[in-house]
Parts: structure tokens; C-alpha cells; sequence
């Protein structure tokens, strides 16, 4: 985990109340984007723990991972692969993959889809996403990649913010350990 890059993260990410009735504070990441040095350095740190398992897409949920996906991509030199999910309104046409995700961190079941053409049998698939709290979305996303026969190499993550055991089943790496982050 880059030090110095971890810290910057860590300080750029906001916590706001979303107003009335709200029973937590919600993060706010929009300053990751908005330093460029930081957004130039995401992509290669995010994959830099992956490239030996040499992945040749990345998937990334809605809508956070759109972003980020993407700069991982770019700095793996593969393609990239958005896994949808029903509340986007923009769900595509044509044949796609389902998987639930067990509850998340909002105690959330989370139905997510991939397109059948974007992952092919034996592609080795790098998982990018925000933030990792329980894995929940992670599981899906890696039965996604089992019904397609393509191989999850692992996950990378801006916020480790999981129990170490479900970091080391799941093969996820964060850039920042959710412990630094103060609400
Ligand atoms: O480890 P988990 O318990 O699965 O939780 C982490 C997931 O939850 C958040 O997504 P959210 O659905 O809130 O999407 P967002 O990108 O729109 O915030 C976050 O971006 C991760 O995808």
C-alpha cells in the first residue's frame, strides 16, 4: 500500500449527513476525482498488486466502480467491463448474467448483471470497486464470473474496510484500511 497515496485518499473523502431522518453519514469521494495527481495515480496503484495474476479485463459495479474501473483498466492496458444493476434505469440489451449478492453493508441484497459478451471463458477478471465493506457485492460479481467460466484473479479496492478474513478469501487489496478513515 503506497503510504503517501493512502493518505492523500484518506483526507480527500467527506462525510455528509443527508439531511433528515438519515441514521448515518454517508462518504463523499468526489475530491479523488478532483485532484488530478490522485486521479492519475489511482489506476496504477489500484492494479499494481494484480499485475503478476495478469488480468485481461476488469469489472466494476454501478456507479462508483464506473469511474474507477476504467483508469484500472487503462493502467492494465485491457478492457472493461460494467456490471449493471436493475436501479441504473440503463440496463442493456441482450443476453445477460445475473447474480444476487448476500446482504451488503445496508443490509441490501444486491442483484447485479453483466453482459455475456464482455466476459468470455478463461478471461482473468480483476474486480475494481470504491469501497469493500463486506464482500457482498464482491461474491456476486465473482459468480457472475464463474457462470461466464472466466477466472476472478481478485478485487482492488480505493477502502479496505472488510474483516481481514474476507479480505484473504476474497483476494482483495485496498489502497486505504477503512480503520484510517474518521467519520
Ligand atoms: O462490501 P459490500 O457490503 O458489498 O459494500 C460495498 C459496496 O457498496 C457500495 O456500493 P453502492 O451499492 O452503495 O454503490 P455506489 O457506488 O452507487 O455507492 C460500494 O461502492 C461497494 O460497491
Amino acid at each position: 500500500m503506497p503510504s503517501e497515496l493512502s493518505g492523500r485518499l484518506a483526507a480527500l473523502v467527506r462525510w455528509i449527513d443527508p439531511g433528515p431522518g438519515a441514521t448515518h453519514l454517508v462518504s463523499d469521494v468526489s475530491g479523488w476525482w478532483r485532484d488530478p495527481e490522485v486521479l492519475a495515480r489511482l489506476g496504477p496503484a489500484l492494479v499494481e498488486p494484480f499485475r503478476a495474476a495478469r488480468p485481461t479485463v476488469v469489472v466494476s459495479p454501478a456507479v462508483t466502480g464506473y469511474l474507477l474501473g476504467p483508469l484500472a483498466a487503462t493502467a492494465l492496458g485491457v478492457g472493461f467491463v460494467p456490471a449493471h444493476k436493475p436501479g441504473d434505469g440503463r440496463l442493456p440489451a441482450g443476453a445477460l448474467t445475473w447474480a444476487q449478492s448476500p446482504p451488503d453493508f445496508r443490509g441490501r441484497r444486491v442483484d447485479l448483471a453483466v453482459r455475456d459478451h464482455g466476459l468470455q471463458r478463461g478471461d482473468r477478471v480483476l474486480v475494481v470497486d470504491d469501497w469493500v465493506a463486506t464482500g457482498a457485492q464482491v461474491r456476486a460479481l465473482y459468480e457472475i464470473c464463474a457462470a461466464r467460466g472466466a477466472e476472478p484473479v481478485g478485487t482492488a479496492a480505493v477502502v479496505l474496510d472488510c474483516p481481514p478474513a474476507i479480505a484473504t478469501e476474497l483476494r482483495v487489496r485496498g489502497l486505504v484500511d477503512g480503520a484510517d478513515l474518521t467519520a
